[in-house]
Parts: C-alpha cells; structure tokens; sequence
C-alpha cells in the first residue's frame, strides 16, 4: 500500500532498523524492488531523482505510484534530491507520498527558508518531507577537525535546523558520498557525530551515499567488459552500526545500477545473436532484485512489512 515516507520511518527508527531507499528509472528496476520488498516481507521507498522524472516522465511516475498501491507492503514513493520548490510541486501533483528538498549546498538560512517553504506546501496534502545538512563528502580521517567541521553535519545545527523548518527526516553528511568511489579502502565515518546528532534529533535520519560497491559485482563488471577504477563502498559493518545510532532510511542507487549493467554485458556477449531485450533486461531485473534483498537483510527491515 502507497504511505508516506515518515510513516515508513518513524516505525524504522523506532524500533531500531534501517528502510532501503532504492532508486528507479524504469520498470525493470521497479518490478525488481517491489518483487523483493513483497517477497521478504519488508517496507521499502521507491525514489526517483530529477533525472528519472526527465527521463521516464509520465510513463514512470504513473506506472510507479500504481503499482506502489497495489503492492502487499508498505511503499512509500519518493522525490529524491529535489533542487526546487517548483520540482518538489511536480511530484506533488503526481502523487509522491515523500519529497526531498536538498539545499544542503546553499547556507543555513537560505536551507532553512527553503525547506521551510516546501514544508508548508508538501504538509498541506500530507506528504512528508526529508531535508539535508551538511555537505556530502568522502573524508580521510586524518583530515583535520576544521574541514570536517565545514563539511559535515553539526549535531546543534541540525537541531536548530529541523525545529525551524518542521521537515520530517534529516539527510546528514558523516563521511559517505555517492557514487562508486567513496574513498581509499574503507571510507571513514564519523559515527560518534551520528550519535551526536541522534542524541539532539529525535526524527528519523538519513544515510546517502551508501552503496557498498561490492568487490565481487566491481570484478563481474569488469569481466562483462565493464570499466571501473579503484572503486569503493560503505563497509556494511558500518550500516549496520549507523542504524544502531539513527540512520532510518538508507540510499542506495550505484549497487542497483552496477548489478544490471555487468548482466546486460555478460548476456549480451555471451549471445551475440540475441536482440530480444527481455532475453538480456529479465536477468538484469533478476540481478538488482538479489541487490535490493540483500541491501534489506543488511538494514533489518526483512518482515516487518
Ligand atoms: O544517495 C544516493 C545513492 O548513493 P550511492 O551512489 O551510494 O548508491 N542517491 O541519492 C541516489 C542518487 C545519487 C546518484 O547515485
Ligand atoms: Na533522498
Ligand atoms: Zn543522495
């Protein structure tokens, strides 16, 4: 059933678990996440970006908010990073139940007036909204202590920020960025500032940037014909312990996108003959449905639908 993301999330933190935000630009991945969230049981957020309303327009948020109705557990449909109030009233009129308005990037009274805005807008036909705080930035641990600071989310910044916007969940920054280079080896997060700014934010927090980029999927892509660097993830030791602080709703979109690709690849050069696309797509969906399984026994939320 379509609900919103705060009633997804304020359970999750709660009681402790993490809800996977899985990011969908076609109906593959959405028959993927949706297929794996009903089959184990667990809630889940559809997120679509800018990007995917561009590319997928009416086709996409139709087809996604149906089928978030019909489907056996709880689905909340999300704008991911909005970057405008108008962006935000487009997702609004079709029919999202969560958007993100991330003005992480401007300072702090224009985050503020801005999130505010869309607060009012988004409340005023019960969607519930998530703002960001702090820049979203790999950080070495040796960097020092005054970059962090320009950086990261400050624990009594985002209190103040979340009592004067009303936004319902907070996105932080605490050393994880997107995309498949996340740092050196294990990225550093700073998880005593987590625990800081649960400690002041009693909302449910967000983690971006938290694909795991998984060694084995980097190397199949590469076998596929894939080309790919040094890259990294968050290691799921640290998900796991950011969710014991706080973190309610996890993002993941290169894990996703890594899993189809290197199996359209491999399809694709196994059987140089084939020019059926459900012969090389369907075991691409198959692919990001494991990912999506997986991501949701790591974050707990695995029957609690
Ligand atoms: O936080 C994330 C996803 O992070 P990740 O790139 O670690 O999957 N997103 O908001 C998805 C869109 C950003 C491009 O990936
Ligand atoms: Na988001
Ligand atoms: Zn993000």
């Amino acid at each position: 059933m379509l609900v919103t993301g705060l009633e997804i999330l304020r359970k999750a933190r709660a009681e402790g678990y993490g809800v996977g935000a899985f990011n969908t630009n076609n109906m593959e991945f959405t028959q993927a996440i949706l297929e794996a969230a009903e089959e184990i049981k667990s809630p889940v957020i559809l997120a679509l970006s800018e990007g995917a309303m561009k590319y997928g327009g009416r086709a996409l948020t139709r087809m996604v908010v149906a089928l978030a109705q019909e489907a056996r557990v709880p689905v909340a449909v999300h704008l991911d990073h909005g970057s405008s109030y108008e962006s935000v009233l487009k997702a609004l009129r079709e029919g999202f139940t969560s958007v993100m308005i991330d003005k992480s990037h401007e300072d702090f009274e224009t985050n503020v007036r801005e999130t505010k805005r869309v607060v009012e807008a988004a409340h005023a036909v019960g969607v519930t909204v998530e703002a960001e705080l702090g820049r979203l930035a790999g950080i070495e641990e040796h960097v020092a202590v005054d970059e962090k600071d320009a950086l990261l989310t400050n624990p009594e910044e985002a209190r103040i920020f979340m009592e004067r916007t009303g936004a319902d969940y907070l996105a932080v920054a605490i050393g994880t960025s997107h995309g498949a280079y996340k740092g050196k080896g294990r990225p550093f997060i700073d998880h005593p500032r987590l625990a800081r700014i649960a400690e002041l934010v009693p909302a449910p927090l967000v983690l971006h940037g938290a694909s795991a980029v998984p060694q084995e999927l980097v190397e199949r892509f590469r076998a596929a014909g894939g080309e790919i660097g040094e890259a990294s993830g968050i290691h799921p030791e640290d998900i796991k312990k950011a969710i014991s602080l706080g973190i309610a709703k996890i993002n993941t979109d290169t894990d996703l996108r890594l899993a189809f690709t290197a199996l359209v690849r491999e399809t694709l050069g196994k059987n140089p003959k084939e020019f059926d696309p459900r012969k090389y797509l369907g075991p691409a969906r198959e692919a990001v449905k494991e990912v999506v399984k997986s991501r949701m026994e790591l974050f707990g939320s695995v029957g609690r639908a």
